[in-house]
């Protein structure tokens, strides 16, 4: 069996393939057209950032069973794409955690004693030792946007550096927090006490822009901001303004809205207190050793043995296994991806219940896709279907699961609900037919939908008038409407309406949907 690698790997990932009996080509450097070419002819492809993996590509590669990311990003790959031809993406979401944490450390002390500018004068001829007065670290505060993997490390190296540390992170346990010595605090506490500012988020309906004019208006004038994260959750013209105008010292990025980028692209490259590094977050030896040796062990251990490990497109069970519960495999993850789409606060317990057909199945890997679902909207690509579960245990949530012969009127249902420290929903889903998974009721509203691409959830009374006054409002905005269910409640008289639309609704028109006469709330969800 053959294996392209198009992208930059480690020698030793190439090793690794070889050994264990595998074809190897390097081809690294080819246009989309050079891939499409050659890509045919290979079982396994391994990239990094720099290879499409589009749907256009997936139809010429008549072999290719896997794709392999040595990394954790994949807004390259169209797994949509990959999934519908049964390609399966992995990824290896853990081998650049502390080359990345270090990264946003190295940023915060060059950032503190003007190591960049000061490099910069004296090549230049100067001799300026008055214009670069820094900060010392010990003592400051250091908060950390997102307490994941690599915020949590990049917390205890600053520990180590006798800062104090403190965390925004809606969607981490208070008490998980507590136990690396990290305090929790809302968002304006976090920019208001922060002496540095580091983010370790992925970029998502929620983080897109999170730190925004607003944000860096809470800040400290002395503040600075390091982002290693994902482009785009920093507004970069907002940051600009910051930065020019004196409200923040200083800022370090590492990642941008567009890469590569340029000065004229991203203005921030002109100003003096602002300091950059080229996407260069896992770019250590060891690290890309780290994530070449584990995707290569995944891609062979695949191509051999048929063995799943972190794929994001397929869960790790067997065919026949696959073959029975597929369909339902579908149905949680998607009513896990809408349960956190509609919770607030942070995720305490989950509790599936299986119901009449459903109940005589393997169910693990349906709880599985759930809790993996249940985790996309917020940690993106860095949850699979091997890890979902252990991300789960280690944020203290509890999981129930039970069998039932009773339905409400199905042959098969998984009802859920998830209970955060704000509330809980329950979401009910069934599979029609062969392989058509429904939503049959959220909440205490029973309706039958397909919850997929953007859509709008609006809650009403039910009085005539409301979708008329909608369908304007979406109009207006020139939202095209493609589906529409509605769900009704006789007691209280009050429904909901499940729209779905042709693009994404922005909180602008939403803000105004919500504004109108009769609606109670209205949320957005993509799926
Ligand atoms: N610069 C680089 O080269 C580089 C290298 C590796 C990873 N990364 C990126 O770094 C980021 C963090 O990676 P990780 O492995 O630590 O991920 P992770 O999934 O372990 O942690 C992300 C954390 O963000 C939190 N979060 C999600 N939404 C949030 C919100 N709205 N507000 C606050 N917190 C929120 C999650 O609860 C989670 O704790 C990812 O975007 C990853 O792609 C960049
Ligand atoms: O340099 C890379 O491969 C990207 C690193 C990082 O952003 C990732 O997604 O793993």
């Amino acid at each position: 069996m053959r294996v392209l690698i198009s992208d930059n790997l480690a020698q030793v990932g190439v090793d690794i393939l070889k050994q264990a009996g595998l074809e190897v080509d390097v081809k690294t450097g080819l246009g989309p057209d050079e891939i499409k070419a050659v890509i045919g002819g290979y079982e396994g492809l391994i990239i990094r950032s720099a290879t499409k993996v589009t749907a256009d590509l997936l139809e010429s590669a008549s072999r290719l069973k896997v794709v392999g990311r040595a990394g954790i990003g994949l807004d390259n790959v169209d797994i949509p794409a990959a999934s519908q031809k049964g390609v399966i993406v992995m990824n290896a979401p853990d081998g650049n955690a502390t080359t990345t944490a270090e990264l946003a450390i190295s940023m915060m002390m060059a950032l503190s004693r003007n190591i960049p500018q000061a490099t910069a004068s004296m090549k230049s001829g100067k001799w300026e030792k008055k214009k670069f007065m820094g900060h010392e670290l010990s003592g400051k505060t250091f908060g950390v946007v997102g307490i994941g993997r690599i915020g949590s490390i990049a917390a205890n190296r600053a520990q180590g550096l006798k800062m104090k540390t403190i965390a925004y992170d809606p969607h981490m346990p208070r008490e998980v927090a507590e136990k690396i010595g990290v305090e929790l605090v809302g968002l304006e506490e976090l920019a208001a006490r922060s002496d540095y500012i580091s983010v370790h988020v992925p970029l998502t309906k929620e983080t897109k822009h999170l730190l925004s004019t607003e944000f860096f208006a809470a800040m400290k004038p002395s503040g600075m901001l390091i982002d290693c994260a994902r482009g785009g959750v920093c507004d970069e013209a907002a940051l600009y303004e910051a930065l020019k105008s004196g409200q923040i010292a200083g800022a370090a990025l590492d990642v941008y809205a567009q890469e590569p980028t340029t000065l004229e692209n991203c203005p921030l490259l002109g100003l003096d207190n602002f300091i950059c590094t080229p996407h260069l977050g896992a770019s250590t030896s060891e690290a890309q050793e780290n994530v070449a040796v584990a995707i290569a062990e995944q891609v062979a251990d695949y191509l051999l043995k048929g063995t799943v490990t972190n794929a994001v497109n397929v869960p790790s069970v067997s065919d026949e296994v696959l073959a029975q519960v597929g369909p339902y495999i579908t149905l949680g993850e998607m009513l896990g991806n809408m349960h956190m789409q509609l919770a607030r606060g942070g995720v305490q317990e989950v509790v599936l219940e299986y119901g009449g057909a459903l109940a005589d199945l393997n169910i693990s890997p349906i709880t599985v896709a759930f809790l993996k679902g249940l985790f996309m909207p917020i940690l993106k690509e860095a949850v699979n279907y091997v890890n979902a579960p252990i991300i789960a245990r280690d944020r203290g949530i509890k999981i129930v699961e039970s069998r039932t012969d009773r339905t409400e009127d199905f042959i098969n249902q998984l009802s859920v609900k998830v209970i955060t420290d704000a509330g809980e929903n329950v979401l009910v889903g069934t599979v029609f037919g062969k392989n058509e998974p429904r939503l049959v009721r959220l909440n205490t509203f029973r309706l039958e939908a397909l919850p997929s691409g953007p859509m709008l959830l609006v809650f009403n009374n039910d009085v005539p008038g409301v979708i008329g006054a909608l369908g304007t409002e979406l109009g207006k905005a020139r939202v095209n409407i493609s589906r529409m269910t509605v769900g009704q409640e006789e007691k209280s008289k009050q429904n909901i309406i499940f729209l779905g639309t042709d693009q994404l609704i922005t909180s602008e028109l939403l803000e105004r949907v919500r504004a109108l006469d009769n609606i109670s709330d209205a949320q957005a969800l993509d799926l």
